[in-house]
């Protein structure tokens, strides 16, 4: 029964599922980096919000897992390139929070407008202070969106109903998208001279990091109230400070800091500063949502093989895994076929699929061909990591589908382009769904490819057989399945064999010395 911990605080609706689910639950939240790693090794899935922090050395510490699942959107908790490399699917639940974040952030707009907060400290003070808090309309006001994805369409559609003109900076915002919005898009520079407020809705990243700079909030229209419910550090705190203190800012409201939890901070207490607590996906609507969501999500994966909302893998739904599960075990021993066979020398694979193979989603039959060929390089490879291992050695992948049926009423072909030329193995499934080899490198032959077996090419000639038997049998070596293949009679033939023990080097040497034989290779699947 597969093992999940939650290691943050979730809606209880998480590890109801998982049980209804059949997967063991432990709930144990607020542990430091060490206890987490001290426990991580005994769990095949992870449940996160933002507090657990997956680094390299807790996935190291990791030996069992299988996925991460945060229930939520921002994924910089995690290590993604470690989690690829140690071969863990890392998902999200990308749209579980948006509303309840947009709403977040139209609230914090309101009351920046109004002063809400410094109001209600002062009226509760017993100051009825009613000449101090002159507030601004929305109605007719600019808003600047950075970043118009999930949250930020939805923060535009609520701003367009406060009749409220909406701007947006995105570089990934097309022409006919920002139409559908109905927002004007527009470059960062003229969103910072029109805008009278601005809110960032972008992950952080390289090209976001202190996207509003100092350089950037100096552009900004004098009396700009900005609002931050994405991530810390797209806004420079101390430019923003300044820019609180000098008045060239009118108010600024920041969910999101560059250290969380933000204990201390220069901007608590500036006048016209607003914060709260990472609180942008904290309504119970949104917190059930995502708890439902990554937990489904994580069960399908570890249940049935279903892949949703990865980060770092293709998706493949519960209702396709069943389909292509006897597809993904044929391609993982075709890529481990070309792979043993081939090795080092191959420098691009084509993946082919034809017949019934063609009308399924073929991104995890190419997953499980490039993990069936990189395994030679590394034990630990699987359909996570083994596209960023094709990548790092420089492998062209390419997928091909045609829509014909061929000899098979279906049919994957994995086709090396190698030193020694091009190199290709094609397989079918049997009624049962059982894989099965029906051509190597040019050569019709119809094998299972499992346990220990021989590769064996040699010249078609009588006495053969015989011989590699006796040799065989000398040695102890029992004969499991024998699978003969021919260019055609007297020419080149292709044995595969599967045996009941390994082969070892000397035995190897012996069959390479009988007459007539050409390569020989100890293959191992599974
Ligand atoms: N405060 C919270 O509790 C909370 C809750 C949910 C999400 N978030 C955060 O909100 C952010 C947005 O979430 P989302 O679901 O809308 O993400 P999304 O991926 O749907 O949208 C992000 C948008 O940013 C745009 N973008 C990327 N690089 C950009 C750049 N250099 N300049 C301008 N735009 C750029 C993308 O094109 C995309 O449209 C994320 O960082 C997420 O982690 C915070
Ligand atoms: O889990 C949370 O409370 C915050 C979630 C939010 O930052 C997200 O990116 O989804």
């Amino acid at each position: 029964m597969p093992k999940v911990l939650i290691s943050d605080k979730m809606d209880p609706k998480a590890a109801q599922i998982f049980r209804e689910r059949g997967i063991e639950v432990d709930e144990i939240t607020g542990k430091t980096k060490d206890e987490l790693i001290a426990i991580i090794g005994g769990y095949d899935g992870l449940a996160i919000r933002s507090a657990t922090k997956v680094t390299k050395e807790v996935l190291a510490a990791a030996t069992n897992l299988k996925v991460v699942g945060r229930a939520g959107i921002g994924v910089d908790n995690v290590d993604i390139p470690a989690a690829s490399a140690a071969g863990v699917v890392v998902m999200n639940t990308p749209f579980g929070n948006s509303i309840t974040t947009a709403e977040h952030a139209i609230a914090l707009m309101f009351a920046l407008a109004r002063q809400l907060p410094e109001a209600d400290a002062s009226t509760q003070a017993g100051k009825w202070e009613k000449n101090r808090f002159m507030g601004v309309e929305l109605t007719a006001k600019t808003l600047g969106l950075i970043g118009a994805g999930n949250i930020g369409s939805i923060v535009a559609d609520r701003a367009l109903g406060l009749k409220m003109k909406v701007i947006a900076y995105d570089p990934f915002l097309t022409a006919e998208r920002a139409l559908e919005l109905g927002v004007e898009k527009v470059e960062l520079d003229q969103l910072l001279a029109r805008a009278d407020f601005i809110t960032l809705h972008t992950p952080l990243t390289d090209q976001t990091r202190n996207i509003l700079s100092r350089e950037a909030l100096a552009k900004a229209k004098k009396g700009v109230r900005i609002i931050n419910c994405a991530r810390g550090g797209l806004v420079d705190e101390v430019a923003l400070k300044e820019g609180l203190d000098s008045g060239h800012i009118g108010g600024a409201a920041l969910d999101v800091f560059v250290e969380e939890p933000a204990k201390a901070s220069p901007l608590f207490g500036t006048p016209n500063f607003i914060s709260t607590p990472h609180l942008g996906a904290s309504t119970t609507e949104a917190q059930v949502n995502v708890a439902i969501q990554v937990a489904e999500q994580m069960a399908d994966f570890l249940i049935a093989g279903g892949v949703t909302n990865a980060l770092n893998m293709p998706s493949l739904s519960a209702e396709e895994a069943p389909k292509l599960k006897p597809y993904m075990a044929l391609a993982e021993r075709l890529g481990s076929l070309l792979g043993q066979l081939a090795g080092d020398a191959i420098r691009g694979v084509a993946i082919e699929v034809e017949g019934a193979a063609a009308e399924l989603n073929q991104k995890p039959i190419t997953g499980a061909v490039l993990a069936g060929l990189m395994r030679v390089y590394s034990d630990t490879v699987n359909m996570v990591n083994a596209p960023t291992l094709a990548r790092e050695r420089g492998l062209d992948v390419r997928e091909v589908r045609h829509d014909r049926e061929g000899d098979y009423h279906t049919l994957v072909r994995v086709s090396a382009e190698t030193a020694e030329g091009p190199r290709s193995v094609a397989g079918t499934l049997f009624g049962n769904g059982a894989p099965r080899l029906v051509e190597i490198f040019g050569i019709k032959v119809e094998a299972d490819l499992a346990g220990p077996m021989l590769y064996i090419v040699n010249e078609d000639a009588p006495g053969f057989i015989g011989r590699l038997g006796t040799t065989l049998g000398q040695a102890g070596v029992n004969i499991g399945t024998f699978h003969l293949g021919r260019r055609a009679a007297g020419g080149e033939a292709v044995l595969l064999l599967s045996v009941d023990t390994a082969v070892d080097e000397a035995l190897l040497a012996d069959l390479r010395a009988l007459p007539g034989v050409r390569t020989v290779h100890a293959l191992r699947f599974g």
